[in-house]
C-alpha cells in the first residue's frame, strides 16, 4: 500500500471530523445568541460579555482536556470560540496603548480573542477617558514588569478614576531583532524602548557591540522607524515584523526567558466572582509606626495571601504613599469582605479597584 492510500481514509475521517466540529460550532453560536436576546430582553444592552462565565469555561477545557493538545493550546481555541459566538451580537470594542504591533495589543487579543474590535490609543490617559466616556467597552493596560515602562502611570491613574479592573492577563514577552537588513553584520543602530533595550543588554553587548541603541516611546514606534532605513533595526515583539514587514534577524534575544507582563482590564464595571478570584485595592494608613502593619493584618487573620503590593508617593505629603495591595479572592466572598470591613475603618484612604477572574490563558 503507497502512503496516499494509507492517507486517503484518515483524510476522510479528518472530513467528516470537521463537517461534525462546524455543525457543532455553529449550535453552540446559536446558543450564545439565545443567551444574548435573554440578556437583552432584560435589559443588558450595552454588552453581553461576561468574564467569569469565560474563565469558568477555560478553566474547565483546560482540566477535561484529553490531549494531545497543550492545554494552553485547547483553550486558546475555545477563547478564539468564544469570542466568534459573543461578536455575533455586537463585537466589543478595546482600547489599547498603541501604535498597533505593541505588546499591550497581543495582550488585548489574548485576552478577548481576535474578534473584537481593538482600537489604538497613543496614552494611558487616552484609555482611561475613552472607556469612562464609553467609546471603549474596556480597556487594555499593562501594569506590571512591562516592557513598554508605563507601571507607575498605570497604578496613578486609578487613583484619580472611578473605573474598575474586570481582568488581568498574563504574556509570556519575546524580543525578536527585527531589520529590513539581511544580515546582523549589517545592522548600525537599534530602536526600542527603554526597557526592551534593557531587557536585552547582554544580547546586544555580545552581538552588536558596535551599534547605537537609541530608545523611543513604544517597540512598535522602534518597528515603525527601523523599517525606514537598511541599515536600523528594532527589538521588538513578533506582531511588529509582520506589521512594518520587518525580517526577524535573532528571535528571543530577551536575557531573562521567563520574562512575563502583566495587563490589567479596565472597564465600568468589575466582573463577578469565578471560584478564582483576585481583588486589587488602594489604600494608604498614617505615616506612623506600624501603621502598614495594622493595615494589612485583617489579611493575615483571614487567612487571605497577597499577591502584590506596591506603594507610590501619594502626591499630598512629601512622606506619604499609597499602597496598591491585590489579595486572593472575590469582594463577595465572606473572608474578603470581612477583612475589607475592617481595612475600610483603619485606612485614611480605601478604595477597591475591582474583583476578577484570576488570568486563565
Ligand atoms: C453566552 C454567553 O455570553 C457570552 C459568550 C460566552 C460564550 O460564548 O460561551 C460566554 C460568556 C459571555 O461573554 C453567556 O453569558 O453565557
Amino acid at each position: 500500500m503507497t502512503s496516499e492510500d494509507r492517507l486517503a481514509p484518515i483524510r476522510e475521517r479528518i472530513d467528516a471530523i470537521d463537517a461534525e466540529l462546524l455543525r457543532l460550532i455553529s449550535e453552540r453560536a446559536d446558543c450564545a445568541r439565545e443567551v444574548a436576546k435573554i440578556k437583552e430582553a432584560a435589559g443588558q444592552t450595552t454588552h453581553y460579555y461576561r468574564p467569569e462565565r469565560e474563565a469558568e469555561i477555560l478553566r474547565r477545557i483546560k482540566t477535561q482536556n484529553p490531549g494531545p493538545l497543550e492545554d494552553e493550546e485547547i483553550a486558546r481555541l475555545f477563547r478564539e470560540i468564544m469570542s466568534a459566538c459573543l461578536a455575533l451580537e455586537r463585537p466589543l470594542s478595546v482600547g489599547y496603548l498603541g501604535p498597533e504591533g505593541t505588546f499591550t495589543q497581543a495582550a488585548a487579543l489574548k485576552h478577548f480573542g481576535h474578534s473584537v474590535r481593538t482600537q489604538p490609543f497613543g496614552t494611558i490617559g487616552d484609555i482611561f477617558r475613552e472607556v469612562e466616556a464609553g467609546s471603549c467597552n474596556f480597556g487594555v493596560v499593562p501594569v506590571e514588569n512591562s516592557t513598554e515602562g508605563v507601571v507607575s502611570h498605570t497604578l496613578d491613574m486609578f487613583a484619580r478614576s472611578p473605573l474598575l479592573i474586570a481582568g488581568e492577563v498574563m504574556l509570556r514577552i519575546h524580543h525578536h531583532l527585527l531589520s529590513r537588513a539581511t544580515e546582523i553584520g549589517a545592522v548600525r543602530k537599534v530602536y526600542s524602548h527603554q526597557q526592551s533595550l534593557a531587557q536585552c543588554r547582554g544580547w546586544l553587548d555580545r552581538h552588536l557591540p558596535a551599534a547605537e541603541r537609541i530608545a523611543v516611546g513604544s517597540n512598535a514606534e522602534a518597528a515603525k522607524l527601523a523599517a525606514r532605513s537598511g541599515d536600523c533595526a528594532a527589538v521588538a515583539g513578533e506582531a511588529a515584523a509582520e506589521l512594518y514587514e520587518l525580517r526577524s534577524l535573532a528571535q528571543r534575544i530577551e536575557d531573562e526567558p521567563g520574562n512575563t507582563t502583566r495587563f490589567l482590564i479596565i472597564g465600568r464595571e468589575d466582573a463577578p466572582p469565578s471560584g478564582r478570584d483576585k481583588t486589587s485595592l488602594l489604600l494608604s494608613c498614617r505615616n506612623e509606626a506600624g501603621g502598614l502593619h495594622r493595615l494589612l493584618t485583617p489579611f493575615a487573620e483571614q487567612d487571605i495571601s497577597m499577591t502584590r503590593i506596591e506603594s507610590r508617593p501619594s502626591r499630598q505629603g512629601v512622606w506619604d504613599y499609597v499602597f496598591f495591595v491585590d489579595v486572593c479572592g472575590h469582594r463577595g466572598d465572606a473572608e474578603v469582605s470581612g477583612a475589607l470591613a475592617q481595612l475600610k475603618t483603619a485606612a485614611n484612604l480605601y478604595k477597591v479597584l475591582g474583583s476578577y477572574p484570576e488570568a486563565v490563558l
